[in-house]
């Protein structure tokens, strides 16, 4: 076969949605050829460099036409050669037309690349898109390729120029039918950079990648198949053989499907490595006991740059590890700091509650020793005051005693004198009262010429100007006795309109100031026995009688058929009794 080497390269994406993390991780995988050596056309290293870079600038020109290509001389340095196709625009250009649509898109810059001082920085989308899908595509062909530096000043055109030739090479052979086996008899050098190149625009490379899966799987099998048996036919695991072997018989657009299907199998062999490395120690290598070379039949060896690989998962994985466990601290640290500012107020609440508690206690304590000493205080003058009462009660028994010998002293029965004054319209008659001293009451008699006089002793005597209140304030010492269980009499006698029913009743229309004894002594009853109503309790009847023509007569039976009374006294017919009080 005609290649020494040939470099595959994708780069994996793998989406893990529940770390939201996107890890990138390259692969590259080298198919080392057996070795097989290609004599060099021209012994002279310079002629020989020199020529073929002629070679390829002038079929390049060819390729774009010379207006396109007016930076690329036919001859060029080895500066103008990188110079004129440093841009990428050429290149891409080319390859496009050697296998259509390789690059989907060029990016004509409007600037003139001849004008940018070498050194100077390129567009992004020229370098990046034009000169890195260029690379890309030729891999995809199957040419070798060359540093994206090499456009650089410093950088090795010679691997340029053998790219250019390959290409070159491979579109004569499609030109000429493909028919049988394309080889390429180019200066090749084997690929030792590890640097792999990806399209732009990843998303669309990708999802051709999902699209096609179904029939590169087909294509796979076959693939596989026909590596088995090309394998045992040389004898030789090379896969850079069986590829090429493979490959030759095929279209060249179906070249590109293939080996993205390869390319898939390695992602996902990856996926389910990387996978497996959540439970345990990633299984470092790729070999032939592996899902991929298993499940193809596998006469397709991969022989991977393990230890690259692992090294880079190893590394990916532990800066993983590390951010993880840092997280993890951070998020601890942090909850440990929450935890201790929580636990710092808990104490600080704690100690306020103690303190709190304390002072309640206290507080309680003096409380208590406070009631407890008003209570013995409380307990002494409820003492004090049963002894005061018994006291009382003895002061009041000895008290009533000695008001009611008072009362006897002054006489049980007693009489009062009251003399009325003249009625309206008698101003002038002259009166019989003479004198009206204490107790004492003179009258005037004129039939004994001019001498006559006569006078009276009383209990005490009411002129004609005493009124009602001074009249009762005698009596009401007596009235009192009631309440202590003396029994008291009261009446009035008098002719007809001396004043006895204004002295015991009132006049008729009665006042609070000219209300009789009658109304006042039952007024005073009724407050003595309120003011000692926790002491003693009374019962208070009141019964109304006449005594006229020597028939006693009840004055509250409301009927009127039984007014007369069933008992008889005898009184002096001249007496009129108007009230007669029983108070008990
Ligand atoms: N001290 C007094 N001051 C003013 N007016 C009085 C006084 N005493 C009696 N009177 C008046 O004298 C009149 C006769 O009084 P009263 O009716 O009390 O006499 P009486 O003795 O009850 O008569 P009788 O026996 O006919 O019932 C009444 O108009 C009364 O208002």
């Amino acid at each position: 076969m005609c290649f020494s080497s040939m470099a595959l390269a994708s780069k994996i994406l793998i989406w893990s949605p529940g770390k939201r993390k996107k890890l990138v991780y390259q692969c590259l995988i080298t198919v080392n050829s057996t070795s097989e050596q290609f004599s060099p056309l021209i012994h002279n290293p310079s002629f020989r460099e020199s020529s073929r870079r002629y070679e390829a600038a002038g079929w390049l020109r060819k390729m774009v036409g010379v207006v396109a290509a007016k930076d690329l001389p036919a001859e060029p340095s080895e500066e103008e050669f990188r110079l004129g196709l440093r841009s990428g625009i050429i290149l891409c250009n080319v390859i496009n037309k050697v296998q259509s649509g390789a690059v989907p898109k060029v990016v004509e810059s409007p600037i003139d690349s001849a004008m940018i001082p070498d050194g100077a920085p390129l567009s992004a989308y020229q370098y990046f898109e034009n000169v890195r899908n260029f690379l890309v595509a030729v891999q995809e062909i199957g040419l070798p390729t060359f540093e994206a530096s090499d456009l650089e000043q410093g950088g090795k055109s010679s691997r340029i120029v053998n790219c250019v030739l390959a290409l070159k090479s491979y579109g004569e052979w499609k030109k000429s039918g493909a028919n049988g086996v394309w080889k390429f008899g180019g200066n090749l050098r084997p690929a030792t950079s590890t640097k792999s190149f990806v399209r732009m625009n990843t998303e669309p490379f990708t999802n051709s990648l999902s699209r096609t899966s179904s029939i590169n799987e087909k294509s796979l099998t076959g693939l596989n198949n026909e590596a088995e048996s090309n394998s045992k036919m040389s004898g030789s695991h090379s896969l850079s053989s069986l590829v090429h072997a493979i490959l030759s018989d095929k279209r060249p657009e179906e070249v590109p499907m293939l080996v993205e299907s390869v390319l898939s199998k390695v992602v996902e062999e990856f996926e389910h490595r990387i996978a497996s490395r959540g439970g345990e120690q990633v299984q470092p290598k790729i070999t032939s006991r592996d899902p991929v070379s298993q499940s193809n039949g596998s006469a397709l060896k991969f022989v991977m740059p393990d230890k690259k690989v692992d090294n880079r998962i190893n590394m990916v994985t532990k800066k993983e590890d590390f951010i993880q466990k840092s997280r993890v601290a951070e998020q601890s640290r942090s909850q440990l700091l929450r935890q201790k500012e929580l636990s710092d107020q808990q104490q600080r609440d704690i100690q306020e509650l103690k303190h709190m508690l304390h002072t309640t206690k206290a507080g309680m304590q003096f409380i208590q020793m406070k009631f407890q000493e008003e209570f013995s205080n409380l307990g002494m003058h409820v003492c004090g005051l049963a002894h005061a009462a018994s006291g009382y009660h003895r002061v009041l028994e000895e008290n009533r005693k000695l008001y009611n010998q008072v009362q006897d002293l002054k006489g049980s029965i007693r009489v009062y004198c009251r003399v009325r004054p003249f009625f309206p319209g008698q101003p002038n008659q002259l009166s019989t009262v003479e004198s009206i001293e204490d107790g004492t009451l003179t009258v005037h008699i004129p039939s004994k010429n001019g001498k006559g006089r006569k006078s009276f002793n009383f209990n005490k005597v009411f002129g004609p100007s005493a009124s009602q209140a001074e009249v009762f304030l005698d009596m009401q010492p007596l009235i009192r006795s009631v309440l202590d269980g003396f029994n008291v009499c009261i009446f009035a006698y008098g002719q007809t309109g001396s004043g006895k029913t204004y002295t015991m009743t009132g006049p008729k229309e009665i006042t609070e100031k000219s209300q009789g004894v009658n109304y006042r002594a039952l007024s005073d009853l009724f407050l003595i026995a309120d003011q000692r109503k926790d002491t003693f309790h009374y019962d208070v009847s009141v019964q109304m009688i006449e005594i006229y023509n020597e028939q006693v007569r009840d004055l509250l039976v409301s009927d009127g058929t039984n007014k007369r009374y069933p008992f008889y006294r005898s009184f002096d017919s001249h007496l009129e009794v108007l009230i007669w009080l029983f108070l008990s």
